[in-house]
């Protein structure tokens, strides 16, 4: 659906050039819903703001439907621009006008009939869940429901592709839940590409299929959030990892289990129907090691189940070994965070 080739975006001020964006490369396929996290700074509004062009790129190729945005102007990128949907941090509403208003606003631009209009209109209001809503003001809604009006008007025009730019940062943990759930029905639902810019790991972790990790404008990694996830490639991608998936031991533990004889310690991760498997009980049962657990959660990724667990194992260098090869035969991702002394 998007595909970006080898972009680059640089900023010219008095203090001198800065590359935002530098050389980046990236497949969005059809109904997607692809993350795309970094740190302040690392070029993710830049990113997002190219892909529909309100950035000019300095060179490279925005493909979006099969159609090179670069190559457009005027009139025929303002009708490319109708099949790319954008929401914000800060929602950006009209307030002199109502939500029923708001939602029209872009359906009036396209020069649609005003009856056309208001029965599109309705329609949005029952997707996002604001038909008691249709004649407030902005100021009269909360965070949630602006961002839901935002979402109603930036799909007003019927796009295949909705950017989302820190759409739920300026949201509480609750009303961001809600607004992630409302996003995947309507990916699922409509089939929609959706592109989430964000520094939350909790947000691709909540409804993202792909991730690619930007960092100092350069994507470092990137892929199905599973794979990312499970075997990260950057430090930063493990540093964002980490947030929604704390798995450090302290240091002093580390010190004391370094004095164990016989003992290493390691961390399995577990995905999907794996992580409800008894692999502890049939560890110490065939390998005749003993394993001491220090960490253990279990969450999920979408709706994939997710587990790490922090074990220190217990035996000979030969039952070590022979562990090793039982977690290997079940197919999961150990690494050794402390090898025997
Ligand atoms: N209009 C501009 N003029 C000059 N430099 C800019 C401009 N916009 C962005 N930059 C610089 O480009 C880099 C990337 O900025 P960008 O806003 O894309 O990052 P970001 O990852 O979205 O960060 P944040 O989450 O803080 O918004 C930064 O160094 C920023 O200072």
């Amino acid at each position: 659906m998007i595909q970006i080739k080898q972009l680059v975006k640089k900023y010219s001020s008095r203090q001198g050039t800065v590359t935002a964006i530098d050389d980046v490369s990236l497949h969005i396929p059809p109904g997607a819903i692809y993350g795309i996290i970094g740190l302040s700074g690392a070029g993710k509004s830049t990113l997002v703001r190219c892909l529909n062009l309100l950035e000019k790129p300095t060179s490279g190729q925005i493909m979006v439907a099969g159609q090179d945005l670069t190559k457009l102007s005027g009139k025929a990128l303002r009708q490319a621009r109708q099949n790319i949907g954008m929401i914000f941090q800060h929602f950006y509403l009209l307030q002199s006008r109502t939500v029923t208003e708001n939602i029209a606003f872009p359906l009036e631009i396209a020069g649609l009939p005003k009856k056309e209009i208001m029965v599109r209109v309705k329609e949005l209001l029952h997707l996002v869940g604001l038909e008691d809503k249709a004649l407030a003001y902005p100021s009269q809604l909360s965070g949630g429901q602006k961002q839901r009006v935002g979402i109603a008007r930036a799909l007003a025009t019927k796009p295949q592709v909705l950017l989302c730019d820190e759409a739920t940062s300026a949201l509480d943990p609750q009303t961001t839940l809600s607004i992630l759930n409302l996003l995947r029905d309507i990916n699922q639902n409509l089939g929609l590409t959706i592109v989430m810019i964000t520094h939350e790991m909790k947000v691709i972790k909540e409804i993202c299929t792909d991730v690619a990790v930007i960092h100092e404008a350069r994507i470092v990694e990137y892929g199905p959030v599973e794979s990312v996830f499970i075997q990260p490639q950057s430090e930063i991608g493990r540093e964002f990892i980490a947030t929604v998936f704390p798995s450090e031991l302290p240091a002093e533990l580390l010190r004391e289990f370094a004095t164990h004889q016989d003992s290493e310690i390691i961390r399995i991760q577990f995905l999907g129907s794996r992580a409800s498997d008894p692999i502890i009980t049939d560890l110490l049962r065939t390998c005749d090691v003993r394993a001491n657990i220090l960490y253990g959660s279990i969450d999920h990724l979408r709706s994939t189940l997710f587990g790490t667990l922090t074990l220190e194992l217990q035996g000979t260098p030969e039952q070590l070994e022979g562990a090793h090869h039982y977690l290997a035969s079940r197919e999961l991702k150990v690494e050794v965070i402390q090898g025997a002394i």
